[in-house]
């Protein structure tokens, strides 16, 4: 009988022609699937199995076929547009989605210049004009582009790149674009113009280059047009449904319009009879099948920039172009990712401990919180942002104590997560010196205590009180605070409640509160060994030396055991330690 193999690799689905540049990173380490072809339904029935989508235009990245994602990670758009993913859907289930945002910028701008000089020149029906045998030069006169006024909508990468080539053909520059960077305008030699009925007026040829989005929608109507030149050409190489295509073919028709080089269309590929194959077919229109990207170059690079996103996503790193994610700075991520994991075992350890420890009654108590502070101190303080910290914290908190499948937890859902939850996380930076200290960056959660936050005291205040030295564990009205620090690219945790001592948040860890008296290591020792559990490290952290003051007066002082082990530690196991004399408590966490 065969058994069946199963593949322990990530995998990843690529349903349109994506460049082999790009896939060549993916190969090794990932099985790759290219299946072209696949109808919406065949898509849906095998998206379950798949970490990573790689798409082009042509697939519909719908929520219903989102929902059928049990694993995906990431939706990767090898190219610029994602108009055919639903976004929206997207974060909600956590998926990221990633771009190209500038792989193929050139490609359709010099697609562009091309179809505007197709127009003008009459190449499209000049070409099919002499294949046919035919010789008609008379009828075949162009236009030249040089002292003729460019209109630009959209003066984004794209608009400029192709205001750039323009200009040196010594065109005169108009655009519209309410949210321009006038500086690269004014050095692109482009003038902005306050309106789109400025821009349609004086243009010769007109180019649309803005994201296909409610404003810009339907933008260019029978209207529009009929405030045009008739000599005025018109170029498309942004997206389908930006020109009311019934409108300029009827323009055409009319000679309102003299000419359209158009690449982008309403419905792809368009149906026969529909409005687009009218003007696909219209003499005075020179039509490319989105053609835009299609350049090996381009091809290449955002084959590339996007299939490496893919591997920094499925190596529980960050993307560099996530669209519904902030982008983060390489060097950002460098410093960052240390931390990420720091406060990720800082939120695990937080609900596995305050979840699951046992009293010296036998009680299991439940103190998990649902309100933190948390406070970045030092070189952290700086940082543009800290997003991928609280998504960490929030991965760290929940992952425990949710099912995990199907829901991953990252920057991009993590404060819908951590709300729905009825969890509250207050970030703070404090830039208080810390150079005085074997780290750059020091990071505190608080949990804050069940009082309103107007009340609320320190925890340690409040333990300079001889009542407070009865239950060192943090009471009802009183914070829980764990503190943490990266040194050596590692996660250190430095403060549990009121005790000081730095240990690894690694592996499995039985965590005893216990009077700090003679016997009490031997104890647990000798315990753990008669269970069969093998003690890796031990640390013992005293009362954070602020607080001890005053606490050994009334019952002699307390310390907490970290024990590093190398199993779980059952919980007859830990039933029996709690019994002894002096152990007040004691939980195990897995980190
Ligand atoms: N045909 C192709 O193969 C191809 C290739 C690349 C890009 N594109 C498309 O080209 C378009 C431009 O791409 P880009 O990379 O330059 O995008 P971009 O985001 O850099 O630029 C878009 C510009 O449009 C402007 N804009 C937004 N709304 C506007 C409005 N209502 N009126 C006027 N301006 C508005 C924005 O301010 C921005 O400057 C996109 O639709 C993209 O999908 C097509
Ligand atoms: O948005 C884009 O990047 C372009 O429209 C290119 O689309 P394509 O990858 O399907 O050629």
């Amino acid at each position: 009988m065969a058994i069946p193999v199963h593949s322990q690799k990530p995998k990843i689905l690529i349903p349109e022609k994506v460049s082999p540049d790009g896939l060549a990173l993916l190969q090794g380490q990932f099985e790759v699937d290219e299946k072209k072809g696949l109808s919406a339904d065949e898509l849906k029935s095998i998206i379950g199995d798949y970490e990573a989508l790689i798409v082009r235009s042509e697939t519909k990245v719908t929520a219903d076929l989102l929902n059928a994602a049990r694993k995906l990670k990431v939706v990767a758009r090898a190219g610029v547009g994602v108009d055919n993913v639903d976004v929206e859907s997207a974060t909600k289930h956590g998926i990221i989605v990633v771009n190209s945002p500038s792989g193929n910028i050139n490609a359709a701008a010099e697609h562009t210049i091309a179809l505007m000089m197709s127009v003008a020149r009459n190449i499209g029906d000049a070409s099919s004009s002499i294949k046919n045998g035919k010789w008609e030069r008379s009828r075949l006169v162009g236009v030249e582009a040089k002292g003729k006024t460019l209109g630009i909508i959209g003066l984004g990468k794209v608009g400029l790149t192709v205001a750039r080539i323009a200009n040196g053909f010594g065109m005169r520059l108009i655009a519209y674009d309410p949210y321009a960077n006038k500086n690269l305008a004014a050095a692109a030699s482009v003038t902005l113009k306050g309106s789109l009925a400025e821009i349609l007026k004086d243009a010769d040829f007109l180019t649309l280059h803005t994201p296909l989005i409610a404003s810009t929608k339907g933008m260019i109507g029978a209207t529009e047009l009929a405030t045009m030149k008739p000599t005025a050409r018109i170029l498309n190489v942004a997206r389908g449904g930006m020109i009311d295509e019934t409108a300029l073919v009827e323009a055409l028709d009319a000679g309102t319009i003299a000419g359209a080089g158009i690449d982008v269309f309403t419905s792809e590929p368009p149906q026969s009879d529909s409005s687009a194959s009218r003007l696909i077919a219209h003499p005075k229109v020179v039509a490319t099948p989105h053609l835009g990207a299609s350049t090996k170059e381009a091809q290449e690079n955002v084959s590339i920039d996007v299939c490496e996103q893919v591997v920094s996503i499925l190596s529980g790193e960050l993307p560099r172009s996530a669209v519904n994610a902030p982008i983060i700075l390489p060097e950002e991520f460098r410093t960052l990712q240390p931390f990420v994991t720091l406060l990720e075992k800082m939120g695990s350890l937080y609900t596995q401990h305050y979840s699951t420890h046992l009293t010296a009654s036998g009680a299991a108590s439940k103190s998990f919180r649902t309100t933190f502070d948390i406070t970045y101190e030092g070189a952290l303080a700086n940082l543009n942002t800290t997003k991928p910290l609280f998504a960490a914290l929030v991965k760290g908190l929940l992952t425990p104590i949710t099912s995990t499948d199907g829901l991953n937890i990252n920057i991009v859902n993590a404060e819908l997560l951590a709300k729905e939850r009825g969890i509250l996380i207050n970030e703070q930076r404090s830039r208080e010196n810390v150079e005085d200290k074997p780290y750059s960056s020091f990071v505190t959660l608080r949990a804050r205590a069940s009082r309103s936050p107007s009340h609320a005291r320190s925890d340690l205040s409040r333990s300079n009180s001889p009542s407070a030295a009865r239950s060192l564990r943090p009471q009802e009205d009183e914070d829980q605070v764990i503190q943490g620090f990266v040194s050596g690219n590692k996660p250190f945790i430095s403060r549990l409640d009121r005790f000081k001592g730095e240990f690894v948040p690694r592996g499995t860890l039985l965590i005893a509160r216990n009077y700090d008296s003679c016997g009490k290591i031997g104890f647990v020792g000798s315990l753990l060994g008669k269970a069969g559990v093998n003690i890796k490290f031990m640390n013992v952290a005293p009362l954070h030396e602020d607080i001890d003051e005053g606490v050994a007066d009334v019952e002699g002082s307390e310390a907490l055991m970290i024990l590093g082990v190398d199993r779980p530690v059952g919980e007859d196991v830990v039933k029996k330690l709690i019994s002894e004399e002096g152990v007040l408590e004691a939980s195990v966490v897995t980190l």
